[in-house]
């Protein structure tokens, strides 16, 4: 039915019934125009009244009136009113006939028909009925020809506002769900969702309905969930009045029109008050719904709550539990209630309809409904978009753009948070290609999560759009800052950029520079709450650097999603609220606390598998539930990634892969691959902890205090800071151009040692493990070197007490000599690489202003306190843990740096 053609009959049922009304109040009309008759002539008015008050009807039949009227005086009152009469039975007894036509033709099927014709059939309606019949009427009991429909509007019209009298819950209820039903038979399962409130009861609202509650067309809300049910009312109304507003309608039932099609189910809230008024605040927004919900769809059937609705309302008064006073049909005529449809018919049929949208929703759906029909044929200019689940079949979209440009992201541990992300990161990959999204991932939690986009031993393949991989560094809160420290200098290049091309965001950017590469790049820290760990310079640094980022990022297309299994990574935020303000995109799992709004609750009601989106800021309205699909199980991500890896791997490199479980190991380091004689030389110790994957070395300049010491107790650290120092060093050295010379008292340590003299041998150079040092150190000092030399002492601390003995006739003691090599060796050659296993026995080999000539450390499990002496006092901050080590170099440094030392397998290990 055309939506002005339905206009139209509506307006003629609307005239049809003022026609009746009218003729209603002709009874009455007819006294007051009789009375003034009467006011000539007091009898004329008196015995008017008496008919008046008798009825026309009933005035027939008394005889004293009869009598009176056939007075000659009276003649004139008696004959007017027979015409009123004759004209009013005339015209009232078409009106029945033309309502019940004209109902028939606007309320259809289960809109008009008696249950048995339609109860428990599925609708198929796009375009239900106007009028939802109620009940009956006549204008004369006595013929029951003359009866006619009373009916209401509903959806997209009307409101409805139902007052019990005493004792007639029961009837008012079947009268509500007499007419739900007739809604829901008439329109295709899930186009109409019902929302049941009561204020009194816990369990039993219109029970024979609740077979639908499984299916979204009923949700019941208890009495204490009345603002859930409000709130979820006016996002509703919001969001339509956007959807709409953008798309250039005003209300839904317009958008419909001009689509064709329906976009949005219609929603009826029913809410059961008690008579009581409602207190100030629920009230007011109660209107405002009430004001703007026909626009979106949405009617409210309001029973027993005792006040004025906006929009448009219609009445049903009951006056017993059959005869009730309808708005439709005006204050003077008194209608029929149906009677109730017996329970178990109700809630058959409520089954049968939800069985039916259960089965048309298509139950749930797999991460292959995520993906588009062609990968890559989005643009991220404006922003990225991308469905992360479904809500009733629809898709629900993730939007990370210009009004939602950080996201946070919380639920308890198994809640679905890490499948949520490969839900997300699939969908978007899937949309946009490498060159328009790059993912920066990193997993402080323990555990591989996003290892596999990375390639690996099983799995060769590779996310293409992943720049940086980063997992198990939850003991390495250094790589987040690095990874922050990137994003931070990325959006310095990118604003610097858009200054010079006069632009303000990445759109424009990307508009004024259409040959640069600036793709959207995405976060993601997961377990983001381990970056403000501890009350250290991190923290601080973090902190400082996530503001900076999640409030200019926005315009430079660098999001942030942050991560976090409980509140406690919420909790890090109290702090520092522009970082959590800036995340408008809030995505609760089930049971996740504080992610949302305070007051808004639906994450604790969202079923397992599920995610609340919130672009909003967590704000009630804001919600949309999804249900999310598995993307985590088997071959499911993965399968993605390898059509991916084929459409895009060939230019694009491989992430770069940061597992902080894995220690590198020397010889598949790039740095050292790239090693060769003629440049300077440079020892590598370790690892960096950075977002490049760069080692970390010591230059052996030609200069002072180039000598390093290894410190601490941690021998198999300092055996392979050692180890990878003396094998880089020996690729920078043309054959003979260096000697090694070793010395190591360490017993345990020497097996090593000695299969390091033999590799530097083989590679060509000259290697001897010393038998004992004070010679050696006398020779060093009394002659030029002719080659550079490197001395490896390992446990100097151990070799002290000899080196401190004069030779009987010497004047200088080993230790002297030694301090004589550090001193000035380094000017000639000479570098003296050291493992020293405390601090003191450094300091007490260096003796008194030999400090300088230690110009780089790595320090292993010793504390930050003892370590200031070297680092030209400044506070150092270090809790020594295994397998890192703090470096730093006097020449470089402006702080140390934690550096990971290689990993040495197959080699000899203390
Ligand atoms: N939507 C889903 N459908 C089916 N299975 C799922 C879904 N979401 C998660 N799972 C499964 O549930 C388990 C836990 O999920 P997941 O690892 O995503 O939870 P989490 O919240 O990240 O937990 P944790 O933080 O402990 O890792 C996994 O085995 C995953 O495969």
């Amino acid at each position: 039915m055309g939506f002005s053609k339905s206009n139209e009959q509506r307006t003629r049922v609307m005239s049809a019934l003022d026609a009746m009304r009218q003729q209603i109040g002709l009874v009455l009309g007819a006294a007051r125009a009789g009375r003034e008759v009467a006011e000539t002539e007091l009898a004329g008015l008196e015995l008017e009244q008496k008919v008046v008050h008798a009825g026309l009807d009933e005035a027939a039949q008394d005889e004293e009136i009869l009598a009176a009227l056939r007075r000659p005086a009276m003649s004139q009152v008696s004959s007017w009113l027979n015409t009123v009469r004759a004209q009013f039975h005339t015209d009232a007894s078409t009106v029945p006939r033309r309502l019940r036509e004209l109902v028939a033709e606007t309320s259809a099927g289960a809109g008009r028909l008696p249950p048995g014709e339609w109860l428990g059939k599925i609708g198929t309606g796009s375009a239900p009925p106007e009028l939802w019949r109620v009940g009956s009427a006549a204008l004369s009991t006595s013929d029951p020809r003359d009866r006619f429909d009373v009916a209401v509007p509903l959806l997209d019209e009307s409101h409805l506002a139902i007052t019990p009298a005493p004792k007639t819950r029961e009837q008012v209820d079947a009268l509500v769900e007499a007419l739900l039903m007739r809604v829901l038979s008439s329109v295709e399962p899930g186009a109409v969702r019902v929302h049941l409130w009561d204020i009194g009861q816990l369990t039993s609202v219109l029970p024979n309905l609740y077979p639908l509650s499984k299916t979204s067309a009923l949700t019941l809300y208890d009495p204490t969930r009345l603002q859930d049910l409000l709130d979820e009312l006016s996002g509703h109304i919001r969001r339509i009045h956007a959807q709409a507003m953008q798309a250039g309608h005003t209300s839904l039932r317009g958008m419909r029109a001009a689509l064709g099609k329906r976009t949005e189910p219609w929603r009826i809230a029913v809410l059961f008050g008690n008579g009581e008024t409602w207190a100030t605040e629920p009230l007011r927004e109660l209107k405002r719904i009430a004001g703007g919900a026909h626009a979106a769809g949405i009617s409210l059937i309001a029973v027993d709550v005792p006040h004025v609705l906006g929009g448009s309302v219609e009445n049903i008064r009951l006056l017993d539990e059959r005869r009730v006073v309808t708005s439709m049909t005006g204050p003077n005529l008194v209608a029929q209630l149906d009677p109730a449809i017996p329970s178990g018919q109700v809630s058959g049929a409520a089954g049968k309809i939800a069985e039916a949208l259960i089965a048309r929703q298509g139950g749930p759906r797999s991460f292959a409904d995520l993906l588009p029909p062609e990968l890559g044929k989005a643009n991220s200019a404006e922003e990225l978009r991308a469905p992360v689940g479904f809500f009733e079949g629809d898709p629900v979209e993730v939007v990370i753009g210009d009004s939602s440009p950080h996201a946070l992201i919380g639920g308890p541990s198994g809640s679905g948070k890490t499948n949520f992300l490969y839900a997300l990161l699939g969908s978007l990959a899937a949309r946009y290609p490498p060159d328009e999204l790059a993912l920066y991932l990193l997993d402080f939690k323990e555990g591989v999560s996003f290892a596999g986009l990375a390639p690996g031993r099983k799995d060769a393949t590779w996310l293409p759009h992943a720049k940086l991989i980063g997992v198990n560094v939850n003991t390495d809160r250094e790589f987040g800052l690095a990874l922050l420290r990137f994003l931070s200098d990325e959006l310095r290049r990118r604003s610097t950029a858009a200054k010079e091309h006069e632009v303000t965001n990445l759109a424009g950017l990307r508009q004024e520079d259409p040959d640069g590469h600036w793709p959207r790049i995405v976060a993601v820290v997961d377990e983001f709450q381990y970056l403000f760990a501890g009350r250290d310079a991190v923290t601080n640094q973090a902190t400082a650097l996530l503001e900076d980022i999640a409030r200019r990022g926005r315009a430079q297309g660098i999001h942030l999603i942050l991560a976090s299994q409980d509140v406690a990574g919420i909790e890090a935020f109290w702090g520092k609220p522009a970082v959590f303000e800036q995340c408008t995109l809030r995505i609760a799992m089930p049971k996740a606390r504080r992610v949302l709004a305070e007051a808004n609750t639906a994450a604790v009601s969202a079923p397992r598998w599920h995610a609340v989106l919130n672009h909003d800021s967590g704000v009630a309205h804001g919600n949309q539930l999804a249900h999310v699909p598995d993307a985590s199980g088997k071959d499911v991500f993965a399968t993605l990634q390898r059509r991916l890896w084929d459409a895009y791997a060939d230019e694009h490199d491989r992430p770069r892969l940061f597992d902080g479980a894995h220690s590198p190991v020397l010889e598949h380091v790039p740095a050292f691959g790239e090693l060769k004689p003629g440049g300077a030389v440079t020892a590598l110790l370790g690892q960096s902890i950075d977002v490049e994957d760069t080692a970390c070395g010591i230059e052996l300049a030609h200069a002072p205090g180039r000598n390093l010491a290894v410190l601490g107790t941690a021998a198999a650290e300092a055996l392979s800071i050692l180890d990878s120092a003396a094998r880089s060093l020996a690729r920078q050295y043309e054959e003979g151009a260096v000697e090694f010379l070793l010395r190591c008292p360490v017993e345990r340590c020497l097996p090593a040692v000695e299969r390091l003299a033999e590799d530097l041998v083989a590679h060509g150079h000259r290697a001897v493990v010393l038998d004992s040092l004070a010679p050696t150190l006398a020779e060093l000092v009394a002659a030029e070197p002719e080659t550079a030399k490197i001395l490896l002492l390992y446990g100097v601390d151990a070799e002290l007490p000899s080196l401190e003995v004069k030779e009987p006739g010497q004047l200088k003691s080993g230790l002297d000599h030694l301090r004589v090599v550090l001193k000035q060796g380094p000017g000639k050659g000479t570098h003296t690489l050291g493992w020293w296993r405390g601090t003191a026995r450094l300091k007490d080999t260096l003796g008194f202003g030999g400090n300088d000539d230690i110009g780089a450390w790595a320090a292993l499990d010793v504390q930050g306190s003892e370590l200031s002496p070297f680092a030209a006092g400044q506070v150092v901050h270090w809790s020594p843990r295994p397998g890192r080590a703090l470096y730093f170099d006097r020449s470089t440094h402006a702080t140390p740096e934690v550096i990971i030392p290689f990993l040495r397998p197959d080699r000899e290990n203390p």
